[in-house]
């Protein structure tokens, strides 16, 4: 049967012989190569395929430690502020363990698969008027003031979780690639994986630890720009985040790293999402294309050095936003043909 990340990686996570396992089998996410990629790069290109996960994004390696954490602690209810993916996946996992899962959402910003999620896993969902970074701090109130667990990446079980993705890549590769590439909101992720690469490395699993590139939004960019974004914009609203989380734990990654942080436009994300899709054959939400694009950027301009191992992690599905995808491309707009051969083959212009 298949096996959960906190039995595959009991000695490296924070689980209790007494907490329970809650888990949904995640983790063992594919590690595709990108042939298309590495042909432009000149690079042994990989992508990390976390929208293979249960609920479709990576939030669910960082879930399953902090939801059996938090019932173990005697949690009977979550909270979580998210700009989606977070949400989806603790109303999956905590509704798994029976306890009550509370997601605070920024009105109207969130995409309608992670919506979706959040209420047919039967979340209590309060729609906020504000951002992610108002739902954060109410979030933060909220377990602070009543028996709720916080299962935000500001819980450290949540990193904990995810840092699992590292482990995966070098015990697939045989080591950490030199260069690994992902987009950056609140930082816990980037935070994560540096994590991972460190303690494999420091057990000698792994002989060396890759440069950590992160790439943000231009519209929501604060990493890059070095201070908080009041008014974040982009059509990648996973990542629509002015004020991160785990700033000074996401810098120190890229510092300690020798890495980057970077900020690529709203074209340059659904371009790169395109790419993926029509090239790669790899359908990602907007968001987790945003490494992508940063590589395509930073390759036109002869910033990529020929001949790396490079691993990006494109961190959801494409079917959480459907809307996204669909928007500009008239496919839904095409003729309607009549049931004929002739005109089928007319309309996809065999003849
Ligand atoms: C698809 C996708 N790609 C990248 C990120 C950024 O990761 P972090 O830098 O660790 O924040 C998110 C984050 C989403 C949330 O923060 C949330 O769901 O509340 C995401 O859903």
């Amino acid at each position: 049967r298949r096996r959960g990340l906190i039995e595959r990686y009991r000695s490296w996570l924070p689980v209790s012989d007494t907490d329970p396992v809650i888990t949904l089998g995640e983790g063992g996410t594919p590690l595709v190569a990108a042939e298309a990629l590495s042909e432009i790069l000149g690079c042994d290109t990989y992508l990390k395929v976390e929208g293979a996960n249960p609920t479709g994004s990576f939030k669910d390696r960082g879930m399953t430690v902090a939801v059996s954490v938090s019932a173990g602690a005697g949690a009977e209810a979550v909270v979580c502020a998210s700009t989606g993916n977070t949400s989806a996946s603790a109303a999956a996992y905590a509704s798994r363990g029976g306890l009550l899962p509370i997601v605070l959402l920024p009105a109207g910003r969130i995409a309608a698969g992670k919506l979706a999620q959040a209420v047919v896993h039967g979340a209590k969902i309060v729609q906020i008027d504000g951002n992610f970074d108002q739902c954060l701090a109410l979030a933060r109130a909220l377990s602070n003031s009543y028996p709720v667990a916080l299962v935000n990446s500001v819980n450290p079980a949540r990193i904990e979780g995810q840092k699992t993705a590292a482990f995966e890549i070098v015990d697939e590769l045989g080591d950490a690639p030199d260069l690994h590439v992902l987009p950056v909101g609140n930082g816990g992720n980037i935070t994560a994986y540096w994590r991972g690469y460190v303690q494999y490395a420091e057990a000698k699993v792994s002989t060396r630890r890759p440069r950590m590139w992160g790439f943000q939004a231009a519209g929501a960019a604060p990493l890059v720009l070095g201070h908080p974004v009041l008014h974040p914009e982009t059509v990648a609203t996973a990542i629509r985040i002015g004020n991160p989380a785990s700033t000074t734990a996401a810098i120190a990654a890229q510092q300690q790293s020798g890495g980057l942080f970077e900020a690529v436009t709203d074209e340059q994300i659904l371009a790169a999402q395109h790419f993926l899709a029509s090239r790669e054959g790899v359908f990602v939400e907007p968001a987790s294309a945003a490494g992508v694009a940063g590589l395509l950027a930073k390759q036109l301009r002869g910033e990529i050095d020929r001949g790396q191992q490079i691993v990006i992690t494109v961190t959801g599905h494409g079917l959480k936003d459907i809307d996204t995808a669909l928007s500009g491309t008239g496919a839904i707009e095409a003729e309607v043909v009549p049931a004929e051969l002739a005109a089928v083959a007319g309309a996809c212009e065999l003849d």
